[in-house]
């Protein structure tokens, strides 16, 4: 589904260049669960947002569905994310002038979903990660796991092939981080998402399909089987 062949990604030029990524291979398939760890810097946010057209390659192809990303014009390259990708991030990113329940119909309204049912889609999601006492409730009013419950069901609400998450439980405590990722399992049960998860988390990293190891800018090692 996902396909990566050589992909390089420099920043900078001269004395200040960084070679984030250098030739990676990659190939992601269809409802598999998958956890890229590494140190500090190795270049698992700069694969993330290569794979997922967020950010362009130096250098290599990334494809999607058969679809090369670096064909696209950035409408079409958009377009492909809002349909077919779901994101959370470590920060949850949710507007603030929000509520739970107006950021999780977002992505539906964006989409040109009429707003009666981008509601019922959004109250549906949010009662399945157990939030539909706070659709009315600000990002502010939210403790962090909740707030993160939100970014999943927005990220999921338009049923996407694939979810990206970057330390998606790295500001959360252990038992929360287990309920995120019990979410995480569900969802990648019941809807077969694909879900490639950033983590520095071993315990977030076994439960998944398989364990990517980068270290400066590649691919070092990987690790099959999940523990259930
Ligand atoms: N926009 C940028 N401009 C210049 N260098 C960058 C940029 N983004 C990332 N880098 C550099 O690319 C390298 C890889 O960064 P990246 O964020 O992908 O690593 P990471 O493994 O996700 O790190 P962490 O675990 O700390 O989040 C680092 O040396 C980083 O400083």
């Amino acid at each position: 589904m996902i396909e990566a062949d050589g992909v390089w990604k420099v920043f900078g030029s001269g004395e200040s260049k960084v070679e984030a990524l250098r030739g990676i291979h990659l190939n992601i398939e269809s409802g598999e669960m998958l956890a890229i760890m590494g140190p500090s810097g190795c270049g698992k946010t700069s694969l993330l947002n290569c794979l997922s057209g967020l950010d362009s390659v130096s250098s290599g192809v990334v494809k999607v569905d058969g679809i090369t990303l670096s064909d696209l014009n950035e409408v079409d390259r958009d377009q492909l994310r809002s349909n077919k990708m779901g994101f959370v991030f470590q920060s949850y990113n949710l507007l603030s002038v929000l509520t739970a329940q107006e950021n999780v119909e977002l992505p539906l309204l964006i989409q040109g979903i009429k707003r009666k049912e981008a509601k019922e889609k959004a109250s549906e999601i949010l009662k399945r990660v157990g939030l539909y006492k706070r659709k009315n409730h600000l990002p502010t009013q939210l403790s962090g796991g909740q707030a993160q419950r939100v970014a999943l069901a927005r990220a999921l609400i338009t049923q996407p092939s694939v979810i990206w998450a970057d330390e998606p439980t790295g500001a959360l405590d252990r038992s929360t981080s287990n309920m995120i990722m019990d979410l995480f399992l569900q969802m990648n049960r019941t809807e077969r998402t694909s879900m490639v998860i950033v983590t520095h988390d071993p315990q977030i990293a076994r439960q998944c399909d398989r364990v990517l190891y980068m270290d400066s800018g590649l691919i070092v090692d990987e690790q099959y089987g999940r523990e259930d």
